[in-house]
């Protein structure tokens, strides 16, 4: 089963200019991370915004495990979408400690499962001993991690990641890198990401899409990088 499908995918910011996004269609597997491609004004972080339901679409339809979660005549809010984000800036809160932040997408679960899911996050991101510093204690690789463990606590059916390097110096992306490809695949996270650097695509993606210039995307330009074991 698809964990997400995308059908006819329309969206334009203002009636009277072309479709950032135009008959925009995809599908994903569970486990399978993707990377998002495209020129400068493509309509990357539209996407993005589209599929966690900060924007609403013309046409289309999108299903996420099973749901579908708008349509013509369906329109399921963000947070009812289970859909993480990574955002450019990480987005942590500076006065919250690692911990609270971690904490903070989980007021669903019951009180005495919290901790737990806080100490398994902190653990996979290999964390531990920092969750009492606060986030400007915290390098930028650090952050990133602690961003990555806040979006994963509540365990999301898909993780949306906007240039989640963007922030990071050249030498320290690489290792970060690798070790978030490592970190998605320990959690089988599916996860489509969105980036200007082929390079971040090469590194931890399992398929690529190229949003085109014209705009026009439906799912041909799928571009396999790995085999899925
Ligand atoms: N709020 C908005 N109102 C009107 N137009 C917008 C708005 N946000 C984005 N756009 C336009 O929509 C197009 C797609 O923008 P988007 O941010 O999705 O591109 P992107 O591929 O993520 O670009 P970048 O790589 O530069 O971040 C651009 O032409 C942009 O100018």
């Amino acid at each position: 089963m698809s964990i997400v499908k995308i059908k006819g995918l329309t969206f334009s910011f203002s009636r009277k200019e072309e479709p950032v996004i135009n008959d925009f269609s995809f599908s994903m597997q569970k486990g399978e991370i993707v990377g998002i491609l495209g020129q400068s004004g493509s309509g990357k972080s539209t996407l993005l915004r589209l599929i966690s339901g900060l924007e609403m679409p013309m046409k289309g339809t999108i299903i996420i495990a099973g749901t579908t979660v708008v349509s013509e005549s369906v329109f399921i809010h963000p947070e009812e979408r289970g859909v993480g984000m990574v955002f450019q800036d990480y987005a942590l809160f500076p006065h919250m400690t690692v911990k609270d932040n971690i904490l903070f997408g989980l007021t669903r679960l019951p009180r005495k499962e919290r901790k737990s899911r806080v100490d398994e996050m902190l653990e996979l991101v290999q964390m531990e001993e920092f969750y009492k510093r606060y986030p400007h204690e915290l390098s930028g690789g650090q952050q990133q991690r602690i961003a990555l463990a806040r979006a994963l606590a509540p365990k999301p059916n898909v993780l949306l990641m906007d240039e989640p390097f963007s922030n990071l110096d050249a030498d320290l992306k690489e290792s970060i890198r690798d070790d978030l490809g490592v970190i998605l695949k320990k959690a089988n996270m599916t996860c489509i990401m969105v980036t200007h650097d082929r390079h971040d695509v090469e590194a931890i993606c399992d398929y690529s899409i190229t949003l085109g210039q014209s705009n026009v995307s439906n799912g041909l330009n799928r571009v396999k990088l790995k085999t899925i074991n």
